[in-house]
């Protein structure tokens, strides 16, 4: 009996135990590894299946590239700008999180910092430890009809927009992403751009992810536009405020206060903010309550488990979701499209520029995804190129590979068939019985019905008799068995196919006997599924 190996799960920072016990109830071998560095990682990760991550660990190009058997990146948590979703993407790598896990916690941060900072109670709190009682140095400003600017109305911005409403402030917005009718629901009064609504907020709270936008979207100029003494939040992402010239506006008493979670490096043990005794400061704590890590555990052990079991994984940030239903269908062909890829490369002896396939049959209207991802993924397997649906986009571009897809509703006499045709080269498959076992039902556009076996040969030639004798003695003198046999005609051109299932090497000498023997041969291949 084969012994089947664990699946294994790399976890690199501390992750709630209930989200560990789960990994360990599916029968997954877990190790927690908090102290890797980059190269740590990059030499430990050939050996996992899966990866589970909060916002430190650096998941880079190249861990992704060294990582041989990675199926799934998990983030417990929700940013993932940490995590390299492009490499991801082409090696076939699911890249999910656990996207409401913390909002609420981070919500809650955000009230906090914004009422810390309006009333200097972190620097009360130091005065009194240092034994004074400076009762008129921390006079501070009420939130209560003062208008606070939201950056980002999503799950953590609509959450603030809650409770901020619940304290009496004026909302206001700005997210090009959200619509009218949520806003209004927020009671929030959306801006359709920066620079509209920076001069007007009292207060201003960031709620944006980290992109190429978001990164610097508040620097001198909109720092210049606002009130003078606003206070600035930022739970969100280091990088979205510049730091250096906040620290100039603050310095100029232009910015009343700010209050900062989170960092453009992190860990930040130095910064130009902390000269300043009306800037808090805290080490990226959003997330850190008991709550929101049981939530982000449990749920990303979840999803990382659906992710390694081949099931949906509803927080794939990289997955073109494929529903039951679409799987149903055409999911038992993606074995018959790999066999037909892994075939038409091996008689092309080449990477096709153009590839068509058709879904014949029960199969037409069905979404071909899956078994493009199938077919790219045999004609690159001698490339060891992981394809999925996730990447397979990538990957045919990568390729130089142009794919099209169609539908026709006759089979030719099957329930159902793929065709696929790369750079002229044809072939089909069916499903046969129960066991639904790939067929090759047309190839070169000869009619045959025959199941692969893990060797073939496969003979075109000018159909005349004795051939399949002179084949049958070469090959038998040579050792070489036959298995199964199937003959295609074409009648007009007098052409014949013969594809023929073979059991032993057929080695450089075999095929030279066989060319030499046949004399009109057409085109002979050996093909090694
Ligand atoms: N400090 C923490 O521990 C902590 C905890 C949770 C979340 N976060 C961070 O908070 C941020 C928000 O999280 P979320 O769960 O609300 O995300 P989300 O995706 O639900 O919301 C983000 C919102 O930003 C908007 N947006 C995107 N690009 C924009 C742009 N260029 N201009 C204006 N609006 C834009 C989107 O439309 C969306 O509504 C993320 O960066 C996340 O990583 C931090
Ligand atoms: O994006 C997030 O989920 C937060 O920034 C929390 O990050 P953490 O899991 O590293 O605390």
């Amino acid at each position: 009996m084969v012994a089947v190996m664990a699946k294994k799960v790399l976890v690199t920072e501390k992750l709630a135990e209930a989200g560990l016990d789960i990994l360990r109830s599916k029968g997954y071998e877990v190790d927690v590894l908090l102290e890797l560095d980059p190269e740590g990682l990059v030499d430990a990760i050939p050996a996992y299946d899966a990866l589970i991550v909060r916002s430190a660990t650096k998941v880079t190009r190249e861990v992704i590239e060294a990582a041989a058997n990675l199926r799934v990146i998990g983030r417990a948590g929700v940013g993932i700008d940490n995590v390299d979703v492009e490499a991801a993407t082409e090696r076939g790598v699911i890249v999910c999180n656990a996207p409401t896990s913390n909002i609420v916690s981070a919500a809650e941060q955000t009230m906090c910092l914004m009422l810390a900072c309006a009333r200097k109670t972190p620097q009360a709190v130091a005065s009194m430890k240092d034994g004074k009682w400076e009762r008129s140095k921390f006079s501070g400003t009420e939130l209560f009809e003062k208008t606070l600017a939201i950056f980002g109305l999503g799950r953590v911005g609509g959450l603030v927009a809650e409770r901020a409403r619940a304290f009496g402030m004026n909302l206001i917005g700005y997210d090009p992403y959200c619509s009218p009718e949520r806003a209004e629901q927020l009671g929030v009064e959306l801006y359709d751009n920066v620079d509209d609504i920076v001069p007007l907020a009292d207060f201003i709270t960031v709620h944006l992810p980290k992109t190429k936008e978001t990164i610097g979207m508040f620097g001198p100029a909109q720092y210049a536009a606002m009130k003078d003494g606003v206070i600035l939040v930022n739970t969100a992402r280091g990088g979205i405020y510049n730091i250096e010239s906040l620290a100039d506006f603050v310095a100029a008493g232009k910015i009343g206060g700010a209050a900062i979670d989170v960092y453009e490096a992190e860990p930040c043990t130095e910064s130009p903010l902390h000269e300043f005794d009306n800037v808090i400061l805290t080490p990226h704590l959003g997330a850190s309550t008991k709550e929101a890590q049981t939530r982000a555990g449990i749920q990303i052990a979840e999803y990382v488990s659906a992710g390694l079991e081949g099931s949906i994984v509803p927080t794939a940030v990289n997955m073109a979701l494929v529903p039951p239903e679409i799987m149903d269908a055409v999911g038992p062909y993606v074995p018959a499209c790999q066999l037909m890829g892994s075939m038409l490369a091996q008689i092309d002896g080449d990477i096709p520029q153009y590839l068509k396939l058709t879904a014949a049959g029960s199969l037409a209207g069905a979404d071909p995804s899956i078994l493009v991802a199938g077919t790219l993924g045999g004609i690159l397997s001698y490339k060891n190129v992981a394809v999925t649906p996730v990447n397979a986009e990538a990957v045919a571009k990568r390729h130089g590979i142009k794919v099209e897809t169609q539908s026709r509703p006759d089979a030719q006499g099957y329930a159902s068939a793929v065709s696929v045709v790369a750079d002229g080269t044809e072939i089909s498959c069916t499903l046969a019985d129960t066991a639904q076992v790939p067929r090759i039902v047309s190839l070169f556009g000869y009619q045959i019905d025959i199941a692969p076996a893990s060797q073939s040969l496969i003979f075109e030639y000018v159909d005349a008799p004795g051939k399949i004798g002179t084949i049958g003695t070469i090959l038998g003198s040579a050792g070489i068995n036959i298995t199964t046999m199937q003959v295609g005609m074409k009648e007009k051109e007098k052409n014949a196919l013969v594809y023929m299932n073979v059991e032993g090497d057929v080695d450089d000498a075999i095929m030279g006997k066989l060319r030499e023997g046949l004399g009109e041969l057409k085109n002979l291949w050996y093909v090694k599924l």
